[in-house]
């Protein structure tokens, strides 16, 4: 439940991430607890094991989703954070998978309508870049002002996150 966003003066703001390991999460939590923001977890309705994580096993279910785009829907138990419509700034966070955003962030861009938000990916990674990731989830959803999408490194602490938003020019 919201914890916090207590002045109306302030814009609202809501932090959204998947994590399959923990390293998105602990990027998402310092955001969240840096601006003193709202947070939704996405969670696939079938979560991924860890064999089904492996992707040096070309038979693996994130290997197949891989290869075969129309594997890639993944269900989630919510789609649509609560009082979502409330939120001026939604921060978007995901790993990097082969590449590209985690196809878990897809169905969440795709149903919801991001008309009025300011819209801020940010991934995390073993060492690619964001590339094009953050552009091809704004390409997903047709609403929003999507910004540029930024790779963070785990351990950002609240100084980083501020710094990176005011380079950003965004208030959140
Ligand atoms: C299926 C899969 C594919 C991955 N592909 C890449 C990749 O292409 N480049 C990279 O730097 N890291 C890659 N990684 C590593 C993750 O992006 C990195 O560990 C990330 O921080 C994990 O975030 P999480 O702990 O929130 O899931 C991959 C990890 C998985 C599970």
């Amino acid at each position: 439940m919201p914890t916090s966003n207590t002045s109306d003066s302030q814009p609202k703001t809501l932090v959204v991430h998947y994590s399959a390991h923990g390293h998105t999460r602990r990027v998402a939590e310092t955001i969240t607890h840096a601006l003193g923001a709202d947070a939704f977890v996405l969670s696939p309705t079938e979560a991924y094991s860890e064999p089904e994580l492996d992707y040096n096993d070309p038979r693996s279910r994130v290997s197949r989703e891989h290869v075969d785009h129309s594997l890639r829907h993944v269900e989630l138990v919510q789609d649509t954070p609560d009082g979502f419509a409330g939120y001026d700034v939604v921060l978007v966070g995901y790993p990097i998978w082969w590449g590209e955003a985690s196809w878990v962030m897809n169905e969440f861009v795709k149903n919801n309508d991001f008309t009025g938000k300011t819209v801020i990916p940010f991934c995390t990674s073993f060492s690619s870049p964001v590339g094009a990731s953050a552009r091809d989830l704004a390409a997903l959803s047709s609403t929003g002002d999507w910004r540029p999408g930024t790779r963070l490194e785990a351990n950002i602490d609240a100084v980083g996150v501020r710094r990176w938003l005011e380079r950003l020019g965004v208030d959140a």
